[in-house]
C-alpha cells in the first residue's frame, strides 16, 4: 500500500474511534438519565475566623479598627455588607454576608455568653458617612440596641449612602462609610468595667477621572472623584509617617485621618482587607493597592492596650 492508502486507512480508523467514543458518551448520559447533579464545595475559607477573634477583643475593651480598602468596583462593599438581597432572599444570602453584619451578630452573641460571668453591656452604634469632606449621619436616631433594631438600621444606612455608577462599578459608593460599635461592660460581681469600640470602614474606591461622564454630572462627580482620591491620599501619608516613625503625624489633613486617629496610631487593634479587580485592564489599580498594603503592614504601631477599669481579663 502505498503512502496516500496509508493516510486513508488511518482517517477511516480515527473517524470509527470517534464514532464508538460518540455511541458510548451518550450510553453513559442516557444511564445516567437526563436530570444531573453537580455537587460543587466551596473551598474553606479562614476569612472571618481572623475578623472574629478581632470581635471578641471588643468586649475585652479593645479598640478595633477594620478597614476595606481597593480601587472602585473591586468588592468592598461586598466585603462589608455583603450582596444586596431583593426581597424573599435573605436566607439564600446567609453564606454570602459581609463583616458587618456577622460582627454584629457575633458581638451579641458574645454579650449573652458572657452573662453567665456577670457581664452586662450597653451597646451603641452609629453609621456615618464622609462625603465630599463633610460628614454624613447615616441613622438619625440613637434607641438602646437589639440586633434586629441593628439590622433594621444598617438596612436603612446602606439606602441613605451616597452611590452613583462609575466604569468600575455600577453602583459606587462615593463616600467612606464608618460604621462604629461602642461596646461598654460592667460586672457587678467583679467590679470590672470596660469598653471597646469596634469600627468597620467602608473606604471610597480610589478612580481616575473618567471622560465617559455625562457634561451636567462632570462637575459633581469631578469633585466626588478628587474628594476620595486626595483623602486615600492623606491616608496614605499618614500610614508613612506612622511607618517612618516621624514626629508630626498629619491626621488633620482630611476628615477620614482624623475620625480614625484614635485606630490608627497605635493603641488599637487594625485590619485592612485589601480587595483587587479580576481584570486584567486592572493590573496597575492592583499593583497599586499591593503597594499602599505593604506600606501598612510595614508599619509598627505599637502593642494595643484595653480600657478596663481594673486589670485582668474582661
Ligand atoms: N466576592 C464577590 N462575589 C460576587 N460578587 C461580588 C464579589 N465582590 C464584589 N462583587 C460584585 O462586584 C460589584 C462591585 O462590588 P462592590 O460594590 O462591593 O465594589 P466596591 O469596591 O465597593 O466599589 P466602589 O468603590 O465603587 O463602591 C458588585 O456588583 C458586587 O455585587
Amino acid at each position: 500500500m502505498g503512502s496516500l492508502g496509508l493516510q486513508l486507512q488511518e482517517v477511516t480508523e480515527r473517524k470509527a474511534l470517534n464514532a464508538e467514543r460518540r455511541k458510548l458518551q451518550i450510553q453513559l448520559q442516557e444511564l445516567r438519565g437526563n436530570i444531573r447533579i453537580l455537587l460543587r464545595v466551596r473551598p474553606l475559607l479562614p476569612f472571618f475566623e481572623e475578623v472574629s477573634n478581632l470581635i471578641e477583643a471588643v468586649l475585652e475593651g479593645y479598640k478595633v479598627c477594620i478597614f476595606a480598602y481597593g480601587q472602585t468596583g473591586s468588592g468592598k462593599t461586598y466585603t462589608m455588607e455583603g450582596p444586596v438581597a431583593a426581597a424573599g432572599e435573605a436566607a439564600e444570602l446567609e453564606e454570602e454576608r459581609g463583616i458587618i453584619p456577622r460582627a454584629v451578630e457575633k458581638i451579641f452573641e458574645e454579650a449573652t455568653a458572657r452573662k453567665e460571668m456577670g457581664w452586662e453591656y450597653n451597646i451603641q452604634v452609629s453609621h456615618v458617612e464622609i462625603y465630599n469632606e463633610a460628614f454624613r449621619d447615616l441613622l438619625d436616631n440613637r434607641y438602646g440596641f437589639d440586633k434586629q433594631v441593628v439590622y433594621n438600621l444598617l438596612r436603612r444606612a446602606n439606602r441613605a449612602r451616597a452611590t452613583a455608577a462609575t466604569e468600575g462599578n455600577e453602583r459606587s459608593s462615593r463616600s467612606h462609610a464608618i460604621f462604629t460599635m461602642r461596646v461598654k461592660g460592667t460586672n457587678s460581681a467583679t467590679q470590672q468595667e470596660c469598653e471597646g469600640v469596634l469600627n468597620l470602614v467602608d473606604l471610597a474606591g480610589a478612580e481616575r477621572y473618567s471622560t465617559a461622564i455625562p457634561p451636567q454630572a462632570a462637575a459633581s462627580r469631578q469633585k466626588e472623584t478628587q474628594n476620595i482620591n486626595r483623602s486615600l491620599c492623606c491616608l496614605g501619608d499618614v500610614i508613612c509617617a506612622l511607618a517612618g516613625r516621624e514626629s508630626h503625624v498629619p491626621y488633620r489633613n482630611s476628615k477620614l485621618t482624623h475620625l480614625l486617629q484614635p485606630y490608627l496610631g497605635g493603641n488599637a487593634k487594625t485590619l485592612m482587607v485589601v480587595n483587587v479587580s479580576p481584570t486584567e485592564s486592572s493590573v496597575q489599580e492592583t499593583v497599586r493597592s499591593a503597594r499602599f498594603a505593604a506600606r501598612v503592614s510595614a508599619c509598627d504601631i505599637g502593642v494595643a492596650q484595653r480600657t478596663s477599669k481594673f486589670a485582668g481579663s474582661c
